[in-house]
């Protein structure tokens, strides 16, 4: 039986950009997802905080989602930030599964980069006991994985088909064979502080916005 696949989709999103969009609307194709929600952290666990206020990079969620219906987003991470603590994604997921129950079938949507640091994330070899990880290639990253315990865990959970993710509740790791887009929040910055051209990175609205608010320097 085959029943209907949630996924979540984490990140600062300091401006969320099309290398967040268009490999994640690829893999919807590829692994049958009909919705895919957004879920903005409040404190990124790893990263200096976001330039952009949190209502700021929300405003730019909701803009780059307006022509994509496949989105939405989830807020739990901003709604439930316990005062300074970092949105830890473990925390998040069991928060998820409070509210929706066991049963369901969830998967927690990353780039190869965070694939890559996985070992450093909080609790992270417990994240497979709340859902499934469908991971994004990503350009500069390798997809050889050195790290032994890493290694060790992806052999003993990935899978390549497609049936496992919608057959069970959590539990597999699938790395899909996703457009290479190579674009990041901290190059966009970059380019805005140097006055160079960010169109071809970012949904028109979300660049608008950008240049409206003088945000990143624009
Ligand atoms: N170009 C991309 N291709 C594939 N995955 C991406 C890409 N950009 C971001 N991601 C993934 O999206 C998630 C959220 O990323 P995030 O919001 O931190 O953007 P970022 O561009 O990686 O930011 P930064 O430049 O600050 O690292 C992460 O899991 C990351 O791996
Ligand atoms: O739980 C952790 O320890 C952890 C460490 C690093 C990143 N994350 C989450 O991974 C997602 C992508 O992170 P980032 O830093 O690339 O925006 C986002 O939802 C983060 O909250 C989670």
């Amino acid at each position: 039986m085959s029943i209907e696949l949630t996924a979540l989709f984490g990140g600062t999103f300091d401006p969320i950009h099309y290398g967040h969009l268009l490999p994640v609307i690829a893999l919807a194709k590829e692994v049958n997802l009909t919705h895919v929600s957004l879920l903005p952290n409040y404190i990124p666990p790893h990263k200096p905080q976001p330039v952009a206020t949190t209502e700021q990079r929300l405003d730019m969620l909701r803009l780059a989602i307006s022509d994509y219906p496949l989105f939405s987003i989830d807020c739990r991470e901003i709604t439930q930030a316990k005062s300074e603590r970092p949105s830890f994604t473990i925390e998040t997921l069991q928060s998820w599964r409070q509210e929706h129950g066991n049963e369901k079938n969830l998967a927690f949507i990353i780039g190869q980069d965070s694939l890559l640091n996985l070992p450093s994330w909080y609790n992270w070899q417990k994240l497979l006991d709340y859902c499934h990880l469908l991971v994004c290639q990503r350009p500069g990253y390798s997809q050889q994985i050195n790290d032994p315990q890493l290694k060790q865990w992806l052999k003993a959970h990935q899978t390549e088909s497609v049936d496992d993710l919608h057959q069970n509740p959590n539990g597999f790791i699938y790395v899909a064979h996703t457009p290479l887009k190579n674009i990041s929040a901290t190059e966009i910055k970059q380019r805005i502080q140097h006055r160079q051209d960010c169109q071809a990175f970012l949904p028109p609205k979300v660049w608008q916005y950008i240049q409206n608010h003088h945000l990143y320097n624009a």
